[in-house]
């Protein structure tokens, strides 16, 4: 064996065994390099880079991370999901930019029952405030003051809400793109998607304007993604907190971190290792 192969050889190994020293049972996944990212799939690539890692949060531990920030810290729901909801508009607008969104800067929101659904409400309202038109899908709310007053806010600022999902065509027609807050960390996928949100996710398969998944693309499940091909298939996700299980297996374009809320004391004890933001930027694109 020539000199110059062992030294490659070498090189190669230790490469290695820095990528392989995280397991996929610990759901930390390498990164090393942008096109080293996303799915766990690619990360066994070997990688030449310093590696850093992200933790991929399972569904129990992302619903348990939220209810400490609830009931240990003290939050309110409407505060993070503020924060929650602003970050999601800044990732639509640094992905799709107003310029660029056409017609006249229309946005379609479709909101789901949940808290995903509350995210979706707050991200139309701040979309509004940077000059884009929302237009917003809310078929099932929920009898609670929160989004009673997330509505009533939308609709005093003039947004406009409409009652069915157009055809695919006229939404690729009317919308430069779609901001999916359906289902986030808490959908069940075990019954298949109850109506009304079956045919408005079978509408949304079909479209070709870019979608923007808040979270969690809606239909996947939230540690094991879409392998049965029923859910969306976002070009843009924004991971809240942390990416959640499901986010190895995003393929689109962009992947934001959002939701930047998480007091030090939560992140060193989950070890969520999240990459710092930059300045006083309320996302990071992953
Ligand atoms: N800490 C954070 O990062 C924060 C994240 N936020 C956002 O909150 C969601 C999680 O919200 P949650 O309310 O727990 O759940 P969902 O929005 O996923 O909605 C659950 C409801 O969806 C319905 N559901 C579930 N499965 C199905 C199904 N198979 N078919 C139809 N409908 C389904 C169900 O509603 P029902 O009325 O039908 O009972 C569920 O109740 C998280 O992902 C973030 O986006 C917070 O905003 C802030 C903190
Ligand atoms: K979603």
């Amino acid at each position: 064996m020539s000199l110059l192969r062992v030294f490659t050889q070498a090189i190669s190994f230790s490469a290695f065994l820095q990528c392989s020293s995280f397991s996929k049972s610990s759901n930390v996944y390498s990164k090393a390099t942008s096109h080293c990212s996303n799915s766990w799939k690619q990360d066994k690539q070997l990688c030449t880079m310093p590696v850093s890692s992200i933790k991929y949060l399972g569904q129990a531990e992302a619903q348990a991370f939220d209810q400490e920030l609830f009931e240990e810290y003290k939050f309110s729901v409407d505060q993070l999901m503020e924060l929650a909801g602003l970050s999601c508009a800044h990732a639509v607008a640094k992905a799709y930019p107003l310029a660029e969104c056409k017609p006249n800067g229309r946005v379609l929101i479709v909101a789901g029952p949940g808290n995903n659904g509350g995210d979706g409400l707050v991200c139309a309202r701040h979309l509004s405030l940077f000059g884009y038109t929302p237009v917003i899908l809310y078929p099932k709310r929920p009898k609670r003051e929160l989004f009673e007053g997330l509505t009533t806010q939308c609709e005093k600022m003039g947004l406009e809400f409409i009652a069915e999902i157009p055809s695919a065509e006229g939404v690729d027609n009317q919308f430069c793109c779609i901001v999916d807050g359906i289902f986030g960390f808490s959908f069940n996928p075990s019954s298949g998607i109850r109506p009304p949100f079956g045919q408005i996710v079978e509408v949304l398969k079909q479209v070709k304007v870019p979608i923007c998944s808040i979270d969690i693309p809606s239909g996947w499940d939230v540690e094991k993604g879409d392998a049965d091909g029923k859910g969306l298939k976002p070009d843009c996700l924004i991971s809240l907190t942390a990416p959640k299980l499901c986010a190895k297996w995003f393929q689109g374009k962009f992947h934001f971190l959002g939701g930047r809320f998480v007091p030090s004391a939560m992140e060193e004890k989950y070890q969520l290792n999240l990459p710092k933001y930059n300045g006083t930027e309320c996302i990071l694109q992953l």
